[in-house]
């Protein structure tokens, strides 16, 4: 696996920026339970510097998909905002939003439209834009497919004749296909075999220096943000508990939850959590 870390951008260029954002979810009343609510997102303010990557990371609930969606513009938040490139963005203009930023899920199967071909599905958002003619865009998904290493022969076939790495391919190519900024990696790998998720952190890694792109790549898997970041935000229970280098976090982590989930990290039993933190 290469490891082209870009020297780092100014540290004025910000791409992105969160503002003490917060996202509290309404709780339905349970059989014995009162209505109640939960903040998934509490009062986070993050700024993602043009080029770099940063990861987020923490344990299943602690809220990192909510503040993807948020920041997708595919969730409105409670309170606080969100400036992309410098501007503050309507998180309910989605479509505004697509141009700049981009996801790309954990689950390519569940978001590519079974019913489209390979290259119906990346040609959609520049129909939807109305970018360029028919046969210009035509050209542009042809372009990016052969980037993201889609053989022509695939180009007409459909999601469920891909294999998985072959589907984030596609969501890869299809979140590219607007030229975005920014990515917004939400567990990209974690639905591949081994082999499989080397060959996909390399092609986001070329994706980036080949784009200039700046990515928030969400990860449980500390293996993996530790060689593919530039700085990393810790996140417990709906807050970021420390944000450090990538070299400081895993050499030197500050708070006492970054160090539990680096002890957790090393022992064989991965998934089992941290129950002292998460009932803390
Ligand atoms: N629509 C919803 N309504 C109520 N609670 C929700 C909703 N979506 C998420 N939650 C809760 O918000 C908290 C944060 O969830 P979220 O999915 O953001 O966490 P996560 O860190 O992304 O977890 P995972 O890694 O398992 O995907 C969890 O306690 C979850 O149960």
């Amino acid at each position: 696996m290469s490891n082209s870390h870009q020297a780092p951008a100014p540290l004025d260029d910000i791409a992105l920026e969160l503002c003490a954002l917060t996202k509290v979810y309404p709780l339905k009343r349970g059989l014995f339970q009162p209505p109640g609510q939960l903040k998934a997102v509490n009062d986070v303010s993050l700024r993602l510097y043009r080029g770099e990557t940063l990861g987020l990371v923490g344990e299943s609930g602690c809220g990192k998909s909510t503040l993807a969606k948020m920041l997708l513009g595919l969730l409105p938040p409670t309170s606080g905002n969100v400036l992309i490139n410098g501007q503050e963005v309507d998180p309910t203009e989605r479509k505004a939003h697509a141009r700049h930023i981009q996801p790309i899920f954990q689950d390519p199967y569940s978001s590519l439209n079974p019913r489209k071909t390979v290259a119906e599905i990346v040609g959609l958002p520049l129909k939807l834009h109305g970018i360029g003619n028919a046969a210009e865009r035509n050209r542009q998904v042809k372009d990016i497919l052969d980037l993201v290493g889609m053989p022509e022969r695939t180009h007409a076939q459909y999601p469920n004749q891909l294999s998985g790495g072959q589907r984030q391919r596609v969501a890869i190519a299809r979140a590219l296909i607007l030229r975005p900024d920014i990515l917004i990696c939400d567990e990209p790998t974690s639905a591949l075999d081994v082999s499989v998720q080397a060959q996909i952190l390399n092609l986001l890694l070329d994706l980036k220096a080949e784009f200039g792109l700046t990515y928030l790549f969400i990860s449980h898997d500390l293996g993996v943000v530790e060689h593919l970041v530039d700085r990393v935000a810790v996140m417990n229970q709906g807050s970021i508990v420390e944000l450090q280098s990538r070299e400081q976090l895993f050499s030197e982590p500050q708070h006492l939850y970054t160090r539990m989930l680096l002890a957790s990290a090393l022992t064989p039993d991965p998934g089992r959590g941290i129950p002292a933190l998460a009932a803390a």
